[in-house]
């Protein structure tokens, strides 16, 4: 049938219900074969007055992993590294149990701890307790093997930040570069992602950007003011910055072929499903949604203080959508941000 385009009007909708739902703006850009359509709701600041602006920076959260994913990917096409080494080959005594390998913390299989579920137990406190805080990586590795593993390696996936905390170490390891300067030579210069950075240990955001809106866990509490953070607590799992447009071009590059040969490509999107719906998958460092009207969209979320993201594109890289609100904690608006996926890549409902 011909592709109804996007349903903008839809869009709008899920981002008005976002706010209503209690995030201060959202924002969303479609880049299609047509050009580029935005929507903006609300505003970058409570209480600002300052409207939501497509082509501010924002922190993406684990979108970053698909950055981190691609790096490690690249390195393994180029033959640094093979997919199903065990980590401690490379990296020798970081982990607990030679069986895992990089495919594992790829694909979220390697049973590793996620030490935020300790860190953030109680929301607000314990982001106030990290947010200027700088972890070495090799520090957070070890908050993780502190507690024993969750699963037997390979055998489940379990979701853990401390998984691509170890793709970042083994970046840094195969390239002998920084983290920024590896993404910056091998992703944000070659598809020219001029407002996308990696700014830690900075804890500002350089450009045009928007506020970040924590919402507390009592009810009724007011939002704290989260812009200012490090992330370090995320680094290579989730601390990225960067805007709707390049995270559109990011994600219609990666799938159109732009940044993967084909072998690591096709190995990215060899997904399993990641709960009981048979809707969600994961990949290597990737998601996969299969939506109402029989389209995949492949893709990352993210969500750090003050800030959800959805950054997801069809299979061929042809269309892709970004979406942000500026709160996080907040579960119902994570859902409605969510339902622009569908009004972008599943259309206007045929008249
Ligand atoms: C889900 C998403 N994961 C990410 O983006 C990573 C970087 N974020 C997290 O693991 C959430 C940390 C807590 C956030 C905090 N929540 C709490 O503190 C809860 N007590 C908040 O919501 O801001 C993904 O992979 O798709």
């Amino acid at each position: 049938p011909q592709d109804p385009g996007p349903d903008m009007a839809g869009v709008r909708a899920a981002l008005t219900e976002a706010t209503e739902l209690g995030a201060p703006g959202a924002m969303a850009r479609y880049d299609g074969p047509d050009g580029a359509l935005s929507e903006v709701v609300g505003e970058r600041e409570a209480g600002s007055g300052l409207p939501m602006d497509t082509d501010a920076q924002f922190r993406i959260g684990s979108v970053t992993k698909s950055f981190s994913a691609v790096v490690l990917l690249q390195l393994i096409g180029e033959g640094a590294a093979g997919l199903d080494d065990p980590v401690n080959d490379h990296l020798p005594g970081l982990l607990p149990d030679d069986r895992i390998t990089l495919r594992h913390v790829l694909n979220h299989r390697s049973g590793l701890w996620d030490y935020s579920n300790d860190m953030f137990t109680q929301t607000v406190p314990g982001f106030e307790a990290v947010r200027n805080e700088v972890y070495p990586l090799q520090d957070l590795v070890g908050l993780s093997t502190a507690e024993p593993l969750t699963v037997e390696p390979g055998s489940a996936y379990a979701y853990s930040n401390a998984n691509f905390v170890v793709v970042g170490l083994l970046v840094e390891h195969l390239t002998g570069q920084s983290l920024a300067e590896a993404y910056q030579e091998r992703i944000i210069g070659p598809l020219d992602l001029a407002g996308t950075a990696y700014v830690h240990p900075e804890n500002t955001m350089p450009g045009e950007h928007i506020d970040g809106h924590l919402t507390p866990d009592e009810a009724g509490q007011p939002l704290v003011d989260s812009t200012e953070q490090t992330a370090s607590w995320a680094q290579s799992a989730g601390a990225m910055i960067s805007t709707p447009g390049d995270l559109n071009r990011f994600t219609s590059g990666l799938l159109g072929g732009e940044l993967l040969a084909p072998e690591q490509l096709d190995v990215m999107l060899e997904v399993m499903p990641t709960d009981d719906t048979g809707t969600r998958h994961y990949g290597l460092g990737l998601r996969r949604y299969d939506l109402s009207c029989e389209t995949s969209v492949f893709g990352h979320t993210g969500t750090v203080q003050g800030y959800y993201t959805y950054a997801f594109t069809t299979e061929d890289g042809e269309e892709s959508l970004a979406a942000t609100a500026n709160t996080s904690n907040n579960g119902v608006v994570n859902t409605a941000l969510g339902e622009t996926l569908e009004a972008a890549f599943c259309g206007a409902e045929a008249p």
